[in-house]
């Protein structure tokens, strides 16, 4: 399929492709003047307010579908909310969404913050609830079923060893520095695997294992399911394998997964279950890091941007520098 052919009934309209890069920016540039002071809470509000405002400018019957959270706790952009300019006329769209991805790393101005979304037709992609998911990532070029959630780190760091001609030594995992990941990371360094701990954005993480700059070769851990979606989503666009496996650490927290209508609570996801169908995925730097450069206020009055946006259909990846007039 080429970009001058999406998909017979395809709602995903081509120049929603590049619409869609506004909304990124608009949250990216709202997020980054409070980049470094501190206030996790300030920065996502003020991405959230600008993004929400900007899906009102698309001809689009948008519904969230990953959001801020739930209706009682989430002012703006909750689940089931209702965005675009075209209610009831526009393409009926589902949006998966983190206006700042990455609160704490903006707050600390850390690397790897961003704006992002994916978009897809309705009912495509996953409505994970909001607990953690066990993931497991690898970049593209590889048989598919190499990895496998089902099976062990040191399996499955052992089938892309070979896979790629190396040693399992050589291998190098992302990981959440997390406490909860002591063992997993223990059983990395006794393999000899380069282990890369990342603080927060784990989005950036599971994308990086596809660009081989970061010379990161596969994602391991558990992280939110939203952005497990979020991250499936650029996967189906750029290629790459994702297993997802929903995390519960308490009785509400299945409670709230079968209310999505999520039964089998062991069930391994993989890229398909999470985001079908053709879809997009936008994101934009807040935070400079190995994805995007991030926001940049100049002096004259100007300030750069850089955004990613990819479509599933037909495999096109553009990157967006944006100069914009401080207003
Ligand atoms: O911080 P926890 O509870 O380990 O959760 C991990 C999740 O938090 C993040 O690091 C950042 O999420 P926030 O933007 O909500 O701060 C995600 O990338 C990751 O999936």
């Amino acid at each position: 399929m080429n970009s001058k052919n999406p998909p017979a009934g395809s709602q995903l309209d081509r120049v929603l492709v590049l619409e869609l890069v506004r909304v990124t920016e608009a949250a990216a540039i709202a997020a980054s003047e409070l980049i470094g002071r501190g206030d996790e809470k300030a920065a996502d509000a003020a991405a959230v307010e600008a993004m929400r405002h900007a899906f009102d400018q698309l001809d689009i019957d948008g519904t969230v579908v990953i959001g801020e959270g739930e209706r009682d706790e989430a002012p703006m952009l909750y689940i089931g909310e209702k965005v675009g300019g075209a209610p009831g006329k526009g393409p009926k769209i589902d949006i998966a969404l983190d206006p700042l991805e990455g609160t704490t790393i903006t707050a600390k101005a850390g690397p790897n913050a961003l704006a992002v979304l994916a978009a897809a037709e309705e009912g495509c992609l996953l409505n994970a609830p909001d607990t953690y998911m066990d993931k497991l990532a690898v970049g593209p070029g590889y048989p598919e079923g190499i990895i496998d959630l089902a099976k062990t780190p040191t399996e499955n760091v052992c089938a892309v060893a070979a896979a790629k001609g190396v040693e399992p030594k050589d291998i190098i995992v992302c990981v959440l520095d997390r406490p909860r990941h002591a063992d997993l990371i223990a059983e990395l360094r006794g393999l000899g695997c380069g282990v890369v701990l990342i603080g927060d954005g784990d989005v950036a993480g599971v994308i990086a294992t596809t660009n081989p700059e970061t010379t990161i070769d596969m994602y391991m851990g558990q992280g939110g399911a939203p952005e497990g979606v979020l991250a499936a989503a650029a996967l189906r666009c750029v290629g790459g394998q994702f297993n997802g496996r929903l995390v519960f650490r308490n009785e509400d927290e299945k409670r709230r997964a079968a209310k999505w209508g999520i039964e089998d609570l062991d069930r391994i996801y993989k890229l398909e279950d999470l985001a079908k169908g053709d879809c997009i995925f936008a994101a934009t730097g807040v935070t400079s890091g190995s994805l995007l450069e991030g926001v940049k206020r100049l002096r004259g009055g100007k300030m750069t941007t850089e955004s990613v946006v990819m479509r599933a259909s037909s495999g096109t990846v553009r990157w967006i520098k944006g100069e914009h007039r401080l207003v």
